[in-house]
């Protein structure tokens, strides 16, 4: 193949784009797939953040071309999944399922979990999954109201966002942050680079966008 390959990012979430944004890598097309999210009967967080990963980027390449476009492409899906224990937490849509989330997640660990597809221009598909255990404060009645109030946790899995106020809830973390945030760069750049998308070469020019 000559030159770089072009990259799809099958997303919707700014979140997402704003991470590879972040490590200069600026994707030529965004194809959002919106698929059913739905967990299977008995489906463990980890098995749940990998399909629909998977399906993400399946449906976001056939989308592109069924429109004619990214024939070659690489395709990047992610997909990330809140879980305290076997029990998933939603994305929270409702300020009921917000609250509920947060009852759950106060004072206590949890695991968020990412996972993360490439489609190659070949066909063959590579997984990563990424799990990030974190653990809350004790949310007082206080902390709870003023952070359903924010609206942060809209859309989020799990009711939050640690790149918000969430962020003074923890305590602890190990794992990835750009995980929890919706995409592991540092497995992101793993796959990329293995399929000879040049990271490095976009790093050399970040640093006078970045302004770090
Ligand atoms: C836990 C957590 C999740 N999130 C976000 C990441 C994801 O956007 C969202 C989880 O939902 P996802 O279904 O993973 O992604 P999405 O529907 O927002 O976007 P896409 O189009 O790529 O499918 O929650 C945060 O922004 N911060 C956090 O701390």
């Amino acid at each position: 193949m000559a030159g770089r390959p072009e990259l799809i990012l099958a997303s919707a979430s700014p979140r997402r784009l704003a991470l590879l944004n972040q490590i200069g890598i600026e994707p030529e097309h965004l194809v959002p797939a919106h698929v059913d999210e739905t967990p299977e009967k008995g489906e463990l967080p980890r098995k749940l953040a990998q399909r629909l990963a998977d399906l993400k980027a399946i449906t976001a390449q056939h989308k592109a071309r069924t429109a004619g476009f990214g024939a070659d492409a690489l395709v990047l899906a992610a997909d990330t999944v809140v879980a305290v224990g076997r029990r998933i937490l939603p994305k929270a849509e409702t300020m009921e399922e917000a609250s509920e989330c947060l009852r759950l997640l106060s004072g206590r660990a949890h695991r968020v979990y990412t996972g993360i597809t490439l489609i190659t221009p070949g066909g063959a598909r590579r997984h990563r999954l990424v799990e990030t255990r974190i653990r809350f404060k004790r949310l007082s009645a206080k902390d709870m109201e003023a952070y359903l109030a924010s609206a942060e946790w809209r859309d989020k899995a799990g009711g939050y966002a640690i790149q918000g106020i969430a962020g003074a809830f923890v305590v602890k973390l190990v794992g990835s942050y750009s995980g929890v945030v919706g995409l592991p760069l540092h497995e992101v750049t793993q796959l990329l680079a293995g399929e000879g998308y040049p990271v490095h070469f976009n790093w050399l020019n970040q640093s006078s966008l970045s302004g770090v």
